[in-house]
């Protein structure tokens, strides 16, 4: 479904990703793992067109996407979830599901806003919408609350609610479990594969072995800004060229190692 073909992207002349490939499998979670620096995030944001390539290419069920604004790759159905910036942190929870759509609607409501109906119409279908987010989630009791004062974990189930709402068939998320309680960390991986389920594709970056050895049905490792290996995550785990890419980094939260 995704395909990222020899990816180079260089920051002052370090190369942060460096010739790197990757294939993600439709309909299936694919983890994204590798020590502290390896290019997972820069990688993401190379996909999803918040940074652009030096040379590669990515596509995206079956056309290229890197020249597209970000934007434009979240229309055609891939959307990376981000942590929930400050100035939303001070809306409630359905309001920053709210505003997603709206957003993409973009200058269309904008332009249209005295066209009262239309609008009115338009806005209660995101609301339905986001209601059914909030069930689904299980999140409908804070629905009111301002997002700042939810949990890290609640956080990071609207941050996957913000992704559900404009229905995308592809969603990159980005450290799900981090900094997540275990009871909430069961929840939103019951969450990612029961959407699994229902016909989505995701790829996440994740640090937390337990999830990756959990959710995953393939794990890919980057190292130096390369594909290192790829497999299922119990070859993985056992692989020795990953564990040395591993004790190789000092500092961090390299699960795999301990
Ligand atoms: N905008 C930037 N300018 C300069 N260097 C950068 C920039 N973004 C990333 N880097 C460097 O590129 C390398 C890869 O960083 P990246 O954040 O992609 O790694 P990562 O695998 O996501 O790491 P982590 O797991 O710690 O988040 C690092 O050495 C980082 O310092």
């Amino acid at each position: 479904m995704l395909k990222v073909k020899e990816a180079v992207k260089e920051f002052n002349g370090f190369r942060a990703v460096n010739r790197c490939s990757i294939d993600v499998p439709a309909n299936k979670i694919t983890g994204l793992i590798g020590p502290n620096g390896a290019g997972k995030t820069t990688l993401f944001n190379l996909i999803s067109g918040g940074l652009t390539l030096d040379t590669g290419e990515v596509w995206f069920n079956q056309e290229r996407i890197d020249q597209l604004p970000a934007h434009k790759i979240v229309h055609k159905g891939l959307y990376r979830t981000f942590q929930i910036p400050r100035a939303l942190e001070k809306m409630t929870t359905i309001e920053n599901l709210m505003l997603v759509p709206a957003n993409q609607l973009g200058e269309k409501i904008w332009n249209s806003w005295f066209r009262n109906k239309q609008v009115k119409a338009e806005e209660q279908k995101i609301k339905a919408r986001a209601e059914e987010v909030l069930g689904f989630l299980e999140l409908t009791h804070v629905k009111y609350e301002l997002a700042g004062n939810l949990s890290v974990g609640q956080k990071k189930l609207l941050e996957l609610g913000r992704a559900l709402m404009s229905d995308p068939d592809m969603i990159l998320l980005d450290e799900p479990a981090a900094g997540v309680n275990p009871t909430l960390m069961k929840k939103i991986a019951e969450n990612i594969r029961k959407l699994q389920q229902q016909g989505k594709t995701f790829l996440l970056i994740e640090h937390n072995m337990d999830l990756i050895m959990d959710i995953c049905d393939k794990v890919i490792v980057m190292n130096n800004g390369e594909h290192l290996i790829e497999g299922t995550p119990q070859e993985v785990r056992n692989n020795k060229e990953v564990l040395e890419a591993y004790l190789g980094v000092e500092e961090g939260h390299n699960d795999i190692a301990g």
